[in-house]
């Protein structure tokens, strides 16, 4: 049949490319915070700007003694304004301690003082402020400021409580915690920020230091650029956030300046830097982050690793879809690309010196003990020249550790030959430090009045929080060694052309690289980037760390990193207003327009409910289908601070701990209207559904799994069922079991899923689920991790077999399999986002959005095999034997309230009334996408193609109806 053909092809294609929104546990670009230039742009101009000029207004001294505005002097000037803003307790006001001088010599003040070194340095080296690195030579004459011409290689395949609401809280919360209303200061103690790209519906505040200076102490230009945009919506925006809450426990806030409805976009920016993940350089355009597309692919069948990505032929990483896209990035990817490569010739040389090395060794051993143990050089030498390396390599922190992940030591390894052809690893610097050191290039053009395309229309990273002294000793240590690698790479290209000579010959030349003396001290090539200090490293690289976002795609797959000040002005709750969201992808438009057809202000600030005038902007910085402790312990750990949302602290109260807060039952506000936001819960009976247990007598009731963890609350009838009062039969203990057995197995099919193996990831799940779907509903936090990663694993198996050999029927029949087991686990994945009046993610917010959405995709693409549901209440394939039966997916939709009755009948809908399953779920993924990814954007990418397909399915259907009472008649 026509209409079954089609959906099924068309849909299984898009299955293949994107859209299913993986979180991976400790996903570095997701703070996930969560959670996006055209130069030409005049209004980016202006915007950049409002920084541009605030720092330029400080002239100070080059290098080489010039009088020009440089790039150290905008990072200095900058940085003593924000300091001074930081802490009203400042005795340094700005206007003094804008000068170079001052900042150089450490004369910033932090607030409690507590400013403990990082273990790789000495104390002596960081003192209380910056400490400069000692000069040791000039700078390489315009060694960093040379153009290469853009050259493309022509690579083949592979080489290439309910939450706890908003609601007002009883009693007085802390002072300064989040959700605590407080009477804002008035306006002259405030500093204000209009962001021109809000449509006037975004606002930044700043308490400004007491006694302080004013607005007009920092830049004549950034204060009268606010008032005058400020003009026209002042006195309404500004009376009615007097009057409304102020939550910020300092430093910058956003507050709306008008009525929101749900999916109304309040900011859209471009950010000022994003980058493709080191993961997919290799896979993607970067650019535009297309994959190759099917056309371009050349092998029928294979996957998206193939195609014709072309790569730089300068550096041999980044690859491209078109040459209007490597031009597209050619501002940005300039200094990148010489740093890269000569991050390659570097080790090239360092892997001829440890092959050296280890000769040396051998022979040393072999011919005598007299000799010497010294070798004739050491990678030290290669590297002492600059204190940072040095602190860190005497400390034994700078090492070729292997490492799994890029947020360990910021360097990924490239498992593949180098482009130099050497065999061993070339590690590749993660996506926070291309991100960050093409910041730093970009923001160092700008400080020699170099034109930039390359950096956004935002404000400045230095006016952003740094935490540095608040950091935890460890998480400090880590912070540094990552400072470490950045240096490293900052510097390759400088310090290549000053060894090897013009990086383009691609000459090492051995024999000067051997003499420590010549080598380019990494010191100066810092300086000439405006980075005087060994801490002021260190503070971009935790500013960077506390304000970056993940980019994402319109489906909420992680593409990379990415950074736009504004948006990193806005505070976290655990139950957010607000969302940023990328709705057409996480790059402006492709050369060839197949990937991001959307508006290049690519970065929205999205409404999730409606919000009051005055009222906080808050998105949520974690995955919020996390545990409560596991919330915590990564704000605390990434962001330095202990969330006081409503669901934090109705969650501390419910596991017993002290200084909880009781839990103020708040009335149902504005944000409950249409159906979105979140109702309050009863705090007595609020269950957690990340935490929540099945009731072993399947009423539907659920036991609260943070109760079993005290036995006081367990001989006080906290652990029973909510309906039946029945008894848990499932201990802390065994929670404790199934949570490790859990995450064990999320770790390791995730790794098999990253390595291909898909089959082999979904078999490590299909282990394990039955188990937990019979005690725990789907939003039970393990296992909703597990639901949303094994749902991944039978689209990317389902594809891969239909791709082979759609003539052999026992690929297609194994692939029908798995699209039916990936329904029903989506289904469950579903309920989980929805389960209870309390859920885990609000109607409209873009997770809960796109997994309605991956729903209807899978539904859409069964048309074509509907005879593989059967009816039977179980249903277990020989294939691998699926574990999830229909019972679970019967019980998970029975236990919710009217929010699920979308998934009610599901399991068991007739085949006749899957179409009509799959409208529904059309139809409301199109309203939630609506509102996660905005009303304007129609839902972005994803809503656009959930519109296409219901328009589509709906003309298929009268199709089919004429054609049916034409062959009656
Ligand atoms: C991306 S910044 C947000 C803007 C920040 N207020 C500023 O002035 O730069 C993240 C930092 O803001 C603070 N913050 C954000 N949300 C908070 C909250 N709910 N409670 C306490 N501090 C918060 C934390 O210090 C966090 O590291």
């Amino acid at each position: 049949m026509r209409f079954r053909l089609r959906y099924g092809l068309r849909t299984v294609t898009f299955l293949r490319s994107t859209f299913i929104t993986r979180h991976p546990p400790f996903d570095f670009s997701s703070p996930l915070r969560p959670h996006n230039g055209d130069s030409s742009d005049s209004r980016g101009k202006s915007k950049a700007n409002g920084t541009g000029e605030r720092s330029s207004s400080n002239s100070t001294r080059s290098p080489s003694g010039s009088t020009r505005m440089s790039a150290a002097s905008s990072f200095a000037a900058l940085k003593a304004q924000r300091d001074a803003r930081r802490n009203p307790f400042s005795l340094a006001a700005p206007s003094t301690a804008s000068s170079t001088e001052d900042v150089q010599h450490g004369e910033h003040t932090f607030v409690g003082g507590d400013m403990s070194p990082p273990a790789p340095f000495s104390a002596a080296e960081l003192p209380s402020g910056a400490v400069p690195i000692p000069s040791s030579r000039p700078p390489p004459a315009a060694s960093t400021a040379t153009g290469t011409s853009i050259g493309m290689d022509e690579v083949g395949a592979f080489e290439s409580p309910t939450m706890p609401g908003m609601g007002e809280a009883k009693g007085k919360p802390p002072p300064g915690a989040a959700g605590s209303r407080v009477r804002l200061p008035d306006i002259q103690d405030l500093e204000l920020r209009f962001d021109t790209y809000s449509s006037e519906r975004a606002l930044f505040y700043a308490p400004l230091p007491k006694n302080g200076p004013r607005p007009s102490d920092f830049s004549t230009a950034a204060s009268s650029s606010a008032s005058r945009s400020l003009s026209g919506s002042l006195s309404y925006s500004y009376s009615q956030l007097l009057s409304s809450s102020y939550s910020a426990p300092g430093g910058w806030a956003a507050a709306g300046i008008s009525s929101c409805r749900p999916g109304d976009v309040l900011l859209r920016v471009r950010p000022e830097v994003a980058v493709l993940s080191t993961a997919l350089l290799e896979k993607r355009c970067s650019a535009c982050y297309s994959p190759p597309g099917p056309e371009t692919s050349t092998t029928p069948g294979t996957t998206s690793s193939a195609g014709r990505l072309q790569r730089c032929s300068g550096c041999k990483v980044t690859r491209y879809c078109s040459a209007a896209c490597q031009k597209r990035d050619w501002p940005a990817h300039r200094d990148e690309c010489k740093a890269l490569k000569a991050m390659q010739q570097l080790h090239t040389f360092r892997s001829a010196l440890h092959q050296q090395q280890k000769l040396d060794q051998r022979l040393a051993s072999r011919h005598a003990k007299t000799q010497s143990a010294s070798t004739p050089f050491g990678v030290g030498s290669f590297q002492d020249n600059d204190q940072v390396v040095a602190a860190a390599t005497a400390t034994g922190q700078y090492q070729e550790a292997e490492s799994d992940g890029e947020d360990e030591d910021g360097m990924n390894e490239d498992d593949k030959k180098t482009p130099t052809g050497s065999n061993d690893r070339m590690r590749l610097p993660s996506a926070m430090m291309r991100a960050l050191a093409r910041w730093i290039w970009a923001r160092s053009r700008i400080g020699t009045g170099g034109k930039d395309k390359a950096r956004g229309d935002g404000r400045d990273l230095l006016e952003l929080c740094s935490h540095r002294e608040r950091f935890a000793p460890e998480q400090l240590q880590q912070q540094a060694q990552l400072a470490i690698h950045l240096a490293q790479y900052l510097t390759a290209a400088a310090r290549a052309a000053a060894t090897f000579g013009p990086v383009s010959r691609g000459e090492a030349n051995l024999d000067d690289m051997m003499q420590p003396d010549t080598a380019f001290s990494q010191g100066d090539a810092l300086r000439a980037l405006g980075i005087d200090s060994a801490t002021e490293l260190l503070d971009l690289v935790c500013q960077f760390s506390c304000n970056s976002f993940a980019l994402t795609d319109s489906d909420l797959n992680a593409l990379g990193v990415c950074l736009h000040a504004s948006m990193a002005m806005i505070n976290h709750a655990c139950t957010p207003n607000a969302a940023v969201v990328f709705p057409f992808g996480g790059a402006a438009k492709s050369g060839q327009q197949r990937w991001n057809d959307g508006d290049d202000k690519i970065m929205q600030l999205v409404a999730l409910r409606a919000i009051e005038p005055g009222e906080e902007l808050l998105i949520s910085y974690v995955d919020i289908s996390d545990t409560y402790q596991d919330r915590r312990s990564y704000l605390k750990k990434r962001y330095c601070f202990d969330c006081r949302c409503e669901l934090c602290r109705t969650s501390q109260a419910n596991l017993g701990q002290s200084g909880a807060q009781p839990f103020a039952s708040s009335t149902p506000s504005s944000s409950s209207q249409q159906g979105f936001g979140m109702h309050p819960p009863q705090a007595a009976k609020w269950i957690d559904p990340r935490r929540a247990i099945w009731c072993p007598h399947r009423c539907g009731g659920w036991i609260d799994g943070a109760a079993l963890e005290s036995q006081a609350n367990v001989t006080a009838g906290a652990a029973r069922c909510n309906k039946c009062q029945s008894m848990s039969n499932v201990t802390a203990s065994d929670v404790a079991t199934d949570t490790q057995h859990a995450k064990d197995t999320l770790r390791q099919a995730s790794r098999l899923l990253d390595q291909g193996g898909a089959e082999a990831a979904w078999t490590q799940c299909a282990r394990v689920l039955p188990l937990l779907v019979d005690r725990y509903p789907p939003s039970w936090q393990p296992l909703f991790h597990l639901l949303r990663l094994a749902t991944m694993c039978l689209i990317e198996a389902g594809s891969t077999l239909l791709s082979l050999s759609s003539s052999q029927t026992s690929n297609t029949e194994a692939a029908i399999y798995c699209f039916d087991e990936a329904v029903r686990i989506q289904m469950l994945v579903v309920a989980g986002t929805q389960a209870s009046n309390t859920p885990i993610y609000s109607k409209g917010s873009p997770a809960r959005a796109i997994a309605i959405a991956t729903l209807a995709k899978l539904v859409l693409a069964q048309f074509d095999h509907p005879h593989r549901l059967d009816q039977q209440g179980l249903q277990f394939s020989t294939h691998s034997g699926a574990p999830v039966c229909r019972a679970a997916v019967e019980q998970a939709a029975a236990q919710g309230s009217n929010t699920l009755s979308i998934l009610r009948d599901a399991a068991n809908v007739p085949e006749e009334m899957r179409v009509e399953l799959a409208r529904q779920l059309l139809t409301q993924s199109i309203e939630e996408l609506d509102v996660g990814f905005g009303r304007s954007n129609q839902g972005g990418r994803a809503g656009l193609e959930m519109r296409t397909a219901l328009q589509e399915m709906e003309e298929e259907m009268a199709l089919l109806a004429q054609t049916r009472s034409m062959s009656v008649s």
